[in-house]
């Protein structure tokens, strides 16, 4: 039903120009019992032991540890005084940080997705920004912060279609490595690379024309108090670009069962089906933020091909570009 009505909603980016559709009628149907408090977290979860992956129908509760509360120290001057950190979450990546550019390694899929997803991203923000996405830097005079970069898998692209770009993310070591990465490029060597959360920036009053945070928000600690800082990093009719997981039964069964526990592309435990997103829940955490949904896409794998495509079936990898409200 709700998948029916996204597909309705919101219209699949491709290279050729439409024209953005509104996401009330989307806003109306989300369920409302996630966001009673803002402070709190969007998902419910149970306690509950399993050899199963955790998933449905009991989920553990995902709750920040008081040790990543405090990990940036207390004085916020930004709307958020929430930390986005979770520890046992930056544990996991920077256990696998020096495998970051290898295309065989955990980070096979993103590799492998990283055209579609840029796809999407340049078609939007061209059409956002009145950019030529036929240009060989369609990017050119752009500022784009790439929030939770990790290795630097989209920063650099980004870089090379001419942004300006900056690339922060909570795990020194990936920052280190980005780095290390960029500086092979005289075009990619003028990427700004920080070890940094987003609120903090927020603190030090920075601004971007594009806030991307791609597979970064079911990992953080509060979703909604993330996406503030995301939205208060954009710049008032600035764009925001966020992709992660569906919290469907069929993200349980592919993007945790089959992915980490068969086919062990990732590492048994890196994705909580209770910290994933669905559609919905997002549209509504980005609408608190003073963001508007304008598109969404799904994002397919064809095992035949090992390809990834746009889709619009979003029940289980998709992404979301928004606009900041001018107030
Ligand atoms: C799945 S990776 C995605 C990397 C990159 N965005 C991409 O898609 O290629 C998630 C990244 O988010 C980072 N991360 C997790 N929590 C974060 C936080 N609260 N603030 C900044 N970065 C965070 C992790 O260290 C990791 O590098
Ligand atoms: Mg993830």
């Amino acid at each position: 039903m709700a998948s029916k009505l996204l597909k309705r909603t919101f219209h699949i980016s491709t290279w050729s120009a439409c024209p953005p559709r509104s996401a009330r009628s989307l806003i109306a149907v989300a369920p409302s019992r996630f966001f009673s408090d803002s402070n709190s977290q969007p998902v419910p979860a149970t306690a509950g032991s399993s050899p199963l992956p955790p998933g449905p129908p009991t989920t553990p509760n995902d709750a920040p540890s008081p040790s990543s509360v405090s990990r940036y120290g207390s004085k916020r001057k930004s709307e958020s005084t929430h930390s986005s950190v979770k520890d046992p979450e930056l544990a996991k990546f920077a256990a696998i940080s020096d495998t970051w550019w290898d295309s065989e390694g955990p980070f096979k899929p993103l590799h492998l997705m990283n055209p579609t997803r840029l796809a999407f991203i340049r078609s939007t923000l061209c059409r956002h920004f009145g950019k030529d996405p036929y240009s060989v830097r369609p990017f050119e005079g752009l500022k784009i912060i790439d929030v939770g970069c990790g290795g630097g898998i989209l920063s650099e692209p980004l870089a090379r279609m001419g942004a300006a770009v900056t690339g922060i993310d909570a795990v020194d070591k990936n920052i280190k490595i980005a780095r290390v990465h960029a500086d092979l490029d005289p075009v990619t060597s003028n990427i700004e690379y920080s070890c940094m959360t987003a609120e903090k920036l927020v603190e030090e009053e920075r601004e971007f024309d594009a806030v991307i945070a791609l597979e970064v928000i079911e990992h953080v600690a509060n979703p909604s108090e993330f996406c503030k800082s995301l939205s208060a990093l954009t710049i008032a009719g600035g764009a925001t670009v966020v992709s992660t997981i569906n919290r469907s039964m069929r993200a349980y069964a592919t993007a945790i069962v089959a992915a980490e526990y068969i086919l062990h592309w990732l590492p048994k435990g890196t994705h909580q089906w209770s910290s994933f997103l669905t559609p919905e829940e997002l549209v509504l955490i980005f609408n608190r933020a003073s963001l508007s949904v304008k598109e969404m896409a799904g994002f397919v794998y064809n095992p035949l091909t090992g390809r990834w495509s746009l889709s619009d079936d979003i029940s289980v990898n998709f992404i979301a570009f928004g606009t900041k409200d001018v107030q």
